[in-house]
């Protein structure tokens, strides 16, 4: 039977497009390919509350449901189905990634990809197989898994597959992943579960202290990508916000600052800044003296907060830059991976058997 079998997966396999995926708490990212980049959605689903059906006939993925985010009915849920960077609702992130996956084959429901996966560094066993069996059920044929450092650091080009250390910094939505890399492998590497949520929390905390105003999770990364910061701005800046007043409960606008925002924001700044040190700390004195010259490269999302970069090098004391297009950043090194995948063959962390 199994044999009868195979030949019909290779016959459908013929026909789909192998694909690397970024499948970040907060976005996810589609690269085939050839054609780079052809996918970036929220990773956000709208069901029915308390059943896993995915609303409008399965197709409230992504920024359709992004959009739904802290304003659905009583009987609608919008859901992150990732939180922390791993899978926290199995079902909802298998019919997630069937809904993507389907799109890049254009509907064609049979055909079945190969898939180079990111996920966090240090992930338990568990973990990692509920992201290939979650794959596998949304329809992918073979599943490997890429740290996330690595990824990063091979979509910007850093030398990984040298005897040389390079510090890769992935601010992303759920995580901090942070690595020091020689030869294509982690020498030092830790995840940290502080980025970018954690950064809309203490502005939404914030409000609620300093302006008695209660604001949602979409309002606080507003707030974040309009005026937050990680070091002082040329012209700091003001802006206007609107919420509940936690004590009249009654609508109401405020307006705040970049200062104010900044300070909120300087706690999980200082955690991510400890998190890289202790890292560095461990990293053997030999690759400590190539990161004098190679710095820090950060990427990710967080890599757009304004001054993070001139926050890490006054922390650490190296020099930090900005990756190319940090937001694409691992999803472009799935891509690569995916194309090369006798190349990277040691570098995939895959238990397909444990
Ligand atoms: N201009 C900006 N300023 C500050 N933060 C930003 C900016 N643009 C995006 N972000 C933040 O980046 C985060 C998303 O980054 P990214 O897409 O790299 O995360 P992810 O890969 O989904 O998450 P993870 O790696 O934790 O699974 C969000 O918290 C978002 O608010």
């Amino acid at each position: 039977m199994a044999s009868m079998i195979k030949p019909l997966e290779w016959l459908l396999g013929r026909f789909s497009v192998d694909m690397g995926i970024d499948l970040g708490t907060a976005n996810t990212l589609v690269c085939v390919r050839g054609r780079g980049i052809i996918l970036n959605e929220p990773s956000v689903v709208a069901v029915r509350k308390g059943t896993n059906e995915v609303l409008n006939n399965g197709m409230a993925v992504g920024a359709q449901a992004k959009a739904m985010l802290g304003k659905t009915p009583g009987k609608f849920e919008a859901i992150r189905p990732l939180r922390d960077g791993v899978i926290a609702d199995f079902e909802v992130t298998e019919k997630m990634l069937r809904y993507f996956i389907h799109r890049v084959h254009e509907g064609r429901t049979w055909v079945k990809p190969r898939v180079v996966i990111s996920v966090p560094v240090g992930i338990t066993a568990v973990e990692r197989r509920a992201v290939i069996q979650s794959a596998e059920r949304a329809g992918a044929r073979k599943v490997h898994l890429v740290e996330e450092p690595i990824a990063a650091a091979v979509g910007v080009d850093l030398p990984v597959t040298e005897a040389t250390g390079c510090l890769i910094v992935d601010i992303g939505g759920g995580t901090t992943e942070i690595a020091v890399l020689s030869l294509a492998e982690p020498v030092v590497a830790t995840s940290l579960r502080v980025a970018g949520d954690k950064m809309d929390d203490a502005i939404a905390a914030h409000l609620r202290r300093a302006h008695n105003l209660l604001i949602g999770e979409q309002t606080a990364e507003r707030i974040k990508h309009t005026i937050g910061s990680a070091w002082e701005l040329p012209t700091e800046l003001e802006m206007e916000v609107k919420g509940r007043d936690s004590i009249s409960g009654l609508p109401r606008m405020c307006t705040i600052n970049s200062i104010e925002i900044r300070e909120a924001l300087s706690e999980p700044i200082n955690q991510i800044c400890e998190a890289i040190r202790q890292v560095l700390e461990e990293a053997p004195p030999e690759i400590s003296a190539d990161l004098v010259d190679s710095g820090a490269t950060i990427v990710g999302g967080g890599a757009l907060l304004q001054g993070i970069d001139t926050a890490i090098t006054n922390a650490l004391g190296i020099q930090s830059r900005i990756g190319n297009d940090p937001l694409t950043a691992v999803a472009r090194g799935t891509g690569i991976f995916i194309e090369h995948l006798d190349v990277y063959a040691s570098v995939f962390a895959d238990d397909d058997e444990g």
